[in-house]
């Protein structure tokens, strides 16, 4: 489904923070990416969601070849793939449900077919009580939630989760990662990056990418 063939990556002039990148990620897979602080996990999940273009190397995601995308293309491709960023970035001015729901509105869907839905996702991720209020009064974690719902609300084909569990308690993060499992069993390709070694042990089955000093290493 995503295909990277010696790609590589820096930003500006400075040194090569991605080097020689050459992996796939298969339809339906769950894998975890770790590695050290700053060893580009968070850089990796931008070439995935195609907010950055490789330096050198071939990034082919959905059969096809990014550098061939013209740029306006590029928003109907990332519909495809949802996205927790670590940094949240819920729209400031919509309240909890109106940013969870915003992928479907964006495709055009009728409040009506999904409306239940929003409101039952948001009930597991436990921001029952928080679905009418805005961004500025959520803690951390519960603006982390809100983003993994609206990540997960459309059933991507491809999910990308940063540090997706940072900010919540260990049995919140339990249940988090079960959300993820659920959707990957219903046929999404995940990829989590994450510093939580108890986190990753509660998956055997998962793929472990591990980036250090620019190389990244697969133990499937
Ligand atoms: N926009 C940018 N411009 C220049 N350098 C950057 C930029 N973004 C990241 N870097 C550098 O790239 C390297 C990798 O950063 P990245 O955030 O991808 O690492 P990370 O593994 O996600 O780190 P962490 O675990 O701390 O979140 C770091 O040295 C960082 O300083």
């Amino acid at each position: 489904m995503i295909h990277f063939e010696n790609v590589g990556l820096r930003y500006g002039m400075g040194p090569e923070i991605l080097r020689d990148l050459t992996f796939d990620i298969p339809r339906r897979s769950f894998q975890f990416l770790t590695g050290p602080s700053g060893a580009g996990k968070t850089t990796l999940l931008r070439l995935l969601f195609l907010s950055l273009q490789p330096t050198r190397g071939i990034i082919r995601t959905f059969d096809r070849e990014i550098s061939t995308i013209p740029r306006d293309e590029l928003p109907m491709l990332r519909r495809r793939i949802g996205i927790v960023f670590q940094d949240f970035r819920l729209l400031d001015h919509l309240t909890t449900y109106e940013n969870v729901a915003l992928p479907l509105r964006v495709r055009g869907k009728e409040e009506s077919s999904y409306r239940a839905d929003v409101l039952e996702l948001l009930k597991w991720v436990g921001l029952g009580e928080r679905i009418n209020v805005l961004p500025a009064v959520l803690s951390g974690g519960e603006k982390q939630r809100a983003a993994i719902a609206r990540a997960l609300i459309d059933r991507p084909e491809l999910l990308l989760a940063d540090e997706p569990t940072g900010n919540v308690d260990p049995p919140m993060a339990r249940r988090l990662l079960s959300l993820f499992l659920e959707l990957n069993r219903l046929g999404t390709a995940v990829v989590i990056a994450t510093h939580d070694l108890s986190l990753m042990d509660q998956v055997d089955e998962a793929r472990r990418m591990i980036l250090s000093q620019g190389r990244l290493d697969i133990y499937d």
